[in-house]
């Protein structure tokens, strides 16, 4: 697969703090890549820095090879930006405000009207082309935002929290569509939502002050997480003293964590680094008769991986 975007040692200071602070990075076709971080880490630092929206103070970014600066015109055609929040420009109506964008990308007449036709058609918005982007919901706001990121078919897309604000079902079919966009491209987007990253993203980078913190595909991420390797058991409450006595015969668990759940206890087994425990503890379920409705193995927790790397974040 080819390389989309390079970015190498992206360093951003404001007066005195240090925003982005050494960011490399790259991507290929057909990866989504999640940017994960507290608030305040970086991200839209650093998506700024590789749309040629801002300059960095030090460090380089390229997109299919051409260097992004803030008046490298060519570089801008390849790269599609979704920025944070909604669309502007309330007042016009989604066709006017697609035609905007398309002679912004210097097309013109009947070219322009069939590319606005393609970037609707591709995010459903055919319904409210004569609507005024102001009365329309936050979720079409957002297609709307998307189609005008996708109007002269960039090769990479950089979507800042596309899904925020949304509802559960707009959530899932702004999902289904970035899926879909991603095939013959690749993408960066920025959420705050964890599971979007399951759901969505190829890989994902957690940013800390400004710095990567990790970068690998979910599923390596999770096993990082404490709960990676957990056994989780729904118990009956008056069995939990016995199985906790049990469980701590197993010299591989180095902590045991009870939450109640409906009309029982949920006990979860937590190993040690890279121990494995299930057979043990399925071993001793099974010689004291413990009375479990569910037996799970846990893959780990993106949650509690994110709280491990970003401890301690900017306020
Ligand atoms: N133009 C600016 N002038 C001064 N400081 C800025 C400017 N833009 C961003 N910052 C600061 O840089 C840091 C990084 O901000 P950035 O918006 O990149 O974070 P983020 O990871 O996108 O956060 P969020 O998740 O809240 O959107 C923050 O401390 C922010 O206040």
């Amino acid at each position: 697969m080819s390389l989309l975007l390079e970015a190498q040692d992206l360093h951003k200071s404001f007066g005195g703090l240090r925003a982005v602070d050494g960011i490399s990075l790259q991507l290929k076709q057909g990866e989504v890549l999640g940017f994960l971080g507290p608030n305040g880490a970086g991200k839209t630092t650093t998506m700024k820095m590789l749309t040629g929206f801002l300059a960095p103070t030090s460090g380089s970014a390229s997109i299919c090879g051409e260097q992004v600066t803030t008046g490298n015109v060519d570089a801008r055609k390849n790269i599609g930006y979704l920025p944070e929040g909604a669309p502007l420009y309330g007042e016009m109506t989604t066709r006017d405000f697609l035609l905007f964008v398309a002679q912004t990308h210097g097309l013109k007449g009947k070219d322009a009207a069939e590319r606005v036709e393609e970037a609707s058609v591709a995010v459903h918005l055919e319904g409210v082309m004569g609507q005024k982007i102001e009365t329309l919901s936050k979720g079409f706001k957002r297609r709307v935002g998307l189609a005008a990121a996708i109007m002269h078919a960039p090769d990479v897309l950089i979507l800042d929290e596309p899904t925020d604000g949304l509802d559960p079902n707009q959530k899932h079919d702004v999902r289904r569509l970035i899926k879909a966009m991603a095939k013959d491209r690749a993408i960066i987007i920025s959420t705050h939502i964890l599971e979007e990253v399951e759901a969505l993203c190829t890989r994902a980078i957690i940013i800390n002050k400004g710095r990567i913190v990790a970068d690998d595909v979910p599923s390596k991420l999770k096993e990082k997480s404490r709960y990676a390797g957990a056994v989780s058991m729904l118990v009956e409450a008056e069995e939990v003293a016995i199985i906790q006595a049990g469980l701590k015969t197993i010299s591989g668990i180095q902590d045991i964590e009870t939450a109640s759940e409906g009309q029982g206890v949920r006990v979860t087994a937590i190993p040690k680094r890279g121990v494995a425990i299930a057979d043990a503890v399925a071993g001793i379920a099974d010689k004291e008769g413990w009375h479990i409705s569910q037996f799970a193995i846990d893959a780990g927790r993106l949650d509690d991986v994110f709280r491990q790397l970003t401890a301690g974040g900017r306020a």
